[in-house]
């Protein structure tokens, strides 16, 4: 791919899910994080860095989904979720129009960055089919049968723990949504293609809010400020 501003930037915000493990009772990405949504989080640092926004929200809750996306002044369109993430993402890219890249960012991750989308576009704009930020793996990792006894302790060096956004090649990742496999991730869909997957530095704020616990951290983040964005 070509470097230069000609470079046209879809951005991708998945918030159809209904955030079932944090226990609240409308869907996650409506939840709040210091009085705005984790949604709205997400819209406020990202849209700005992208040429065309689609917003996927949760098919019971498209109003609530306007309503947010209307206060952030972002003019993004919305379409209504699938079942699973895999299927939220297919619905987001077929609501885009011609873009070069595609970045897709779940809405439970609303401490994202402009530079962690930067530095991912970068690293797609050098020649990888996708990026995305991770992070090394700071616990042991061990294997379990029946979900408690330990089999064998997994090397760790090797492993990565990978965030959103996540930024591919656009005719790279439709490819791979067209074969209609399921995958916890994108870049899984790309891979299992032969695609080549680059990852850059991720960061601690950059977590996904998924158990209760989780909103108080982000809560810790957010009233911590914004350190100097790394490149
Ligand atoms: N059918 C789905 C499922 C998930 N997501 C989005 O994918 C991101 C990551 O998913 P996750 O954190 O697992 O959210 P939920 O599926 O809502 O969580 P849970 O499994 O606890 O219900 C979230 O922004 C979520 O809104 C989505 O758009 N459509
Ligand atoms: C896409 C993701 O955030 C990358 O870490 C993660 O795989 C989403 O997982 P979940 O199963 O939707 O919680």
């Amino acid at each position: 791919m070509t470097a230069g501003p000609a470079i046209r930037v879809g951005l991708v915000i998945v918030a159809a899910g209904s955030g079932t493990r944090l226990g609240h009772d409308h869907p996650k990405a409506f939840v709040r994080l210091g009085g705005r949504s984790l949604l709205a989080h997400a819209l406020d640092r990202l849209a700005s860095a992208a040429h065309e926004v689609v917003v996927v929200g949760p098919p019971g809750h498209m109003a609530e989904a306007g309503v947010q996306v209307e206060r952030s002044g972002t003019a993004a369109r919305i379409v209504p979720g699938g079942a699973t993430r895999t299927g939220s993402v297919a619905a987001g890219i077929d609501a885009l129009g011609s873009v070069d890249v595609i970045a897709v960012h779940d809405a439970a991750r609303p401490l994202v960055d402009a530079a962690a989308l930067r530095r991912a576009v970068a690293a797609v704009v050098g020649g990888a089919d996708a990026s995305a930020p991770a992070l090394p793996v700071t616990d042991t990792l061990k294997e379990v049968a029946d979900g408690e006894v330990v089999t064998r302790t997994v090397d760790r060096s090797a492993l990565r723990a990978v965030q959103t956004p996540q930024v591919f090649r656009a005719d790279v990742l439709r490819a791979a949504h067209a074969r209609g496999d399921d995958a916890t991730d994108d870049l899984a869909l790309v891979e299992a293609g032969g695609g080549t997957v680059v990852l850059v530095p991720g960061r601690a704020r950059y977590l996904k809010v998924t158990y209760p616990d989780d909103l108080l951290l982000a809560e810790a983040f957010l009233a911590s400020g914004e350190p100097e964005e790394p490149e």
